[in-house]
């Protein structure tokens, strides 16, 4: 199955996918069979025939047969009356860049866009809801940035000053150059996207568009496509079996995943996906790239990789973690889609907090009952009311005993004293004096019963004990070697067991988040061998964590082995640029001793701007936002389960939750808990901006952005007394809402009352459109845009 082919069926819906999966059934179990009508088309090159078959009554397909007939591949499918007509017409080529088999219907896209200068009305194309490419969300073509007047024949064409020669080395399409000349505005060019280009094709023009330098494109796009081998566009045999001409290598997983439309797109890889899901490394590998960029799903890929791999058996070797509870429930899901009961019997999925839990548990040691962070922060509360250093505040406290303390495992105040402390607010060498009484009377609070400890202090010690468990294994293996490999059991008096590590191979998510004593845990759990650890993250999305440097931790990622990933797959680029303003100018960690940027980072899917909403009150923003839910469903057809709020605390969720199920509304609403949500369950996810970490929706309504909420006003109290702080402070409340604004697929919403958060345009209380005026039944329709993006 070729990529644009899956695409065709994506933009058809399920009854053809279905037509498309049962004739693919067939034409394997029986090449002759007449059943399927095949009819020879043209010969591709030398060693390729085109073909077209039926796949039901209604939708043909076309394919091209390799090997002497062995291999069949479908490139492309249409439906209706003039399906033979228009696969006929369709010119298929190997891109001498990426040595990609590539469809290109020339005679639509000479139709449909070159003709655009005369017609005024014309506006993008749009498929089944929310699964156009590029998507275009319903109500939104008045509202696309793209405003060029239709009578612009006199214009230069886009493209004018990239020859030919820049366009094909950059990987566009050769069949696409005559029209691309052609192109003059910017609703053309729109038009043209909207058709099923080639990927690379797409992504080089938009970056081009977005007047990206030539050798940039190169460098960030287009060289990632090459393969390892030389193109020769003339072998369609080699073409047909190379990676990028393939949606999925495995062919059950595409099959079963057609007509299930939402689901089935996250399947796919970019060939630099690809290389890094199942590369092989020396030691340890990273993945770095801005939100959406597919680094969850190159995660779950190299886990079925590595499990592919395995000789039989029935353990677990494989670890699969990531920093919280409901994320790693989210990880097992994604995984069941992609690989089965199968790959899941080979797998443990845990959480990193939930992994240090039963490391101790399984040591029997008696430890405490954790504390959440709620209850952390109330015991600091105590210890400060308790020694009137009112002067320090809890949250402070909390985040110097994780990150440095117990980080830096420092069991005594000599230890403390000189721990680093790179990245915190600086503090004097008394006040660290001070710091110190504070976490021992901590401590004595939480020795004395009933014995409670915290999350971190057990990921220390969890840390300790694999230590302990790795120095003996190493032992042990040291000892069989110089005794001739024999296995000497009595070594290990009490035990009777072979120490092994405990995993063969370790993939982590969402890395960013994880502190030192993590880090330490996971380094003990594997040998440090090929492909030990293999991470994935980005520091732009920190919210929890603290900077840690791996290679402090004895994970050491060199040269080829850490990676950046930079094309967006799950938000528009008008929802991005807003996003990404967020982050400007702020200095980010590679993971690592490096600093990371978002070079390069793009999307290649177009939609709205964002929406901003201004209410005169809490009430009216809340009323507002379940109108702007309801007519979302109502007109547009979009699942409650695809749309997320973001609310500043849990009793705020509640309190929305009772909006949207009150009159006139009656929209079910489900509280985004530590656990998650049931996927299947249809209501509106509510939740802090904290909870949408990791997750993706169609449309996302951050309310609440006042100046004072966002960021909060507590910051406030630093801002004269600890700009360093201060600026820690804005950085991480600017990575909250760029996490929180990158979870939108089709359209972000932003809303408030009172005064716009700095975070907004300067402007934005001026231009946001009205709360009030939609509740009044002539207010404007909800989903127009006039006001500018976030
Ligand atoms: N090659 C691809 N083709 C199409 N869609 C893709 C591809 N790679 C990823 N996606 C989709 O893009 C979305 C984002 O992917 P994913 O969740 O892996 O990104 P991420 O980098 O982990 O994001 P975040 O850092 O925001 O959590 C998902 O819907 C995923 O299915």
């Amino acid at each position: 199955m070729g990529l644009q082919a899956h695409e065709d069926i994506r933009r058809r819906g399920g009854a053809v996918g279905d037509a498309v999966a049962t004739f693919v059934h067939r034409l394997r179990a029986d090449r002759s069979n007449r059943a399927l009508r095949r009819t020879f088309l043209r010969a591709a090159g030398d060693n390729g025939d085109l073909y077209l078959a039926y796949a039901d009554t209604q939708s043909m397909v076309l394919l091209l047969s390799t090997d002497g007939g062995d291999e069949m591949r479908v490139l492309a499918v249409r439906d209706g009356a003039l399906a033979r007509d228009e696969l006929t017409r369709l010119t298929v080529e190997i891109n001498p860049v990426s040595g990609a088999i590539e469809v290109v219907d020339q005679s639509e896209v000479s139709a449909n866009v070159v003709a655009l200068p005369d017609r005024t009305d014309t506006t993008p194309e749009e498929g089944p809801q929310g699964e156009a490419v590029p998507r275009v969300s319903p109500g939104t073509q008045a509202a696309a940035d793209t405003t060029a007047p239709a009578t612009s024949s006199l214009r230069t064409p886009i493209f004018a000053h990239h020859d030919d020669e820049v366009l094909l080395g950059l990987g566009v399409v050769p069949s696409l150059l005559p029209t691309l000349r052609k192109v003059r505005t910017d609703e053309q060019f729109e038009a043209l996207l909207t058709h099923n280009l080639p990927e690379l094709t797409r992504d080089v023009l938009l970056a081009l568009r977005d007047h990206v330098e030539p050798r940039d494109v190169r460098r960030h796009i287009t060289d990632k496509w090459r393969p390892e081998d030389d193109v020769n566009p003339g072998d369609w045999s080699r073409a047909a079996r190379r990676a990028v001409s393939q949606a999925e290598t495995d062919d059950d997983a595409v099959l079963g995943a057609l007509g299930k439309g939402f689901d089935a797109w996250r399947l796919f890889l970019h060939p630099e996906q690809k290389r890094l899901a199942a590369g092989d490394f020396k030691g340890s590998a990273k993945v770095t790239g801005g939100p959406g960029t597919g680094k969850t799903v190159v995660a779950l890929h190299r886990v079925r990789h590595l499990v592919d791999r395995l000789p039989a058996g029935h353990s677990r070797p494989v670890l699969l973690t990531t920093y919280n509870a409901n994320l790693a429930l989210d990880l097992l899901e994604r995984l069941r889609q992609l690989g089965g009961a199968e790959l899941l019997r080979r797998v443990d999925v845990k959480s990193v907090d939930v992994l240090a839990r039963e490391i101790v548990e399984e040591a029997r040691e008696a430890l405490g009952r954790p504390m959440d962070d709620d209850a952390a922060m109330d015991l600091w509360h105590t210890v400060l009311t308790e020694t009137g250093r009112f002067e320090y505040d809890a949250e402070f406290l909390d985040t110097e005993f994780k990150h440095v303390i117990v980080a830096g495992r420092c069991g005594s105040w000599e230890a403390y004293r000189r721990v680093g402390r790179a990245g915190r607010p600086r503090i004097s060498m008394a006040q660290r004096h001070e710091i110190w009484q504070l976490v021992l009377a901590y401590k004595a609070h939480l020795e004395s019963p009933p014995r409670q400890t915290t999350y971190a202090l057990i990921a220390d010690r969890a840390a300790a004990l694999e230590q302990h468990r790795m120095t003996r294994a190493e032992k042990q293996a040291r000892y069989k070697e110089e005794q001739g490999g024999r296995d000497l059991v009595h070594r290990e008096a009490g035990s009777g067991m072979w120490l092994r590590p405990r995993y063969q191979h370790i993939v982590v998510d969402e890395a960013q988040d994880l502190s030192a004593s993590h880090w330490r845990m996971l380094r003990a759990m594997v040998a440090k061998g090929p492909n030990d650890i293999f991470l994935v993250g980005d520091a732009h999305q920190r919210i929890y964590g603290h900077r840690v440097v791996l290679s402090h931790q004895g994970i050491e990622i060199r040269g080829r082995a850490s990676r950046r990933l930079t094309l967006n797959y799950r938000t528009t680029r008008q929802i991005l640029g807003s996003a990404n303003r967020l982050i400007t100018g702020a200095a980010f960690d590679d993971l690592d001793t490096g600093t990371d940027t978002l070079d390069g980072y793009r999307s290649v899917l177009t939609g709205l701007v964002p929406q901003l909403w201004r209410a005169p009150d809490r009430m009216t923003e809340m009323r507002a936002v379940a109108t702007l839910i309801q007519e979302r469903h109502d007109t547009y057809g979009t699942p409650y389960s695809a749309m997320a709020v973001s609310v500043p605390d849990g009793s705020s969720a509640q309190q929305f939750a009772g909006v949207l199920a009150r009159e006139p509304y009656h929209i079910p609403a489900v509280e985004l808990g530590p656990k998650g949500v049931r996927a299947d369950l249809e209501a509106v996810r509510i939740g802090t901006m904290h909870r949408f970490k990791g997750l993706e929706f169609q449309r996302v309504f951050l309310t609440s952005f006042g100046e004072g909420q966002v960021p909060h006003q507590r910051i406030e109290q630093y801002r004269g007394t600890y700009p360093d702080r201060y600026r820690q402070e804005e950085q991480r409340a600017r990575s909250l809402v760029f996490v929180a604004a990158t979870r939108a697929r089709d359209e972000l919403v932003i809303t408030w009352s009172g005064k716009a958060s700095r975070f907004l345009p300067k402007d934005a209380d001026e231009t946001a459109h009205r709360a009030a005026d939609l509740l009044r039944k002539d207010g404007p329709p909800s989903g127009s845009s006039g006001s500018a993006a976030a």
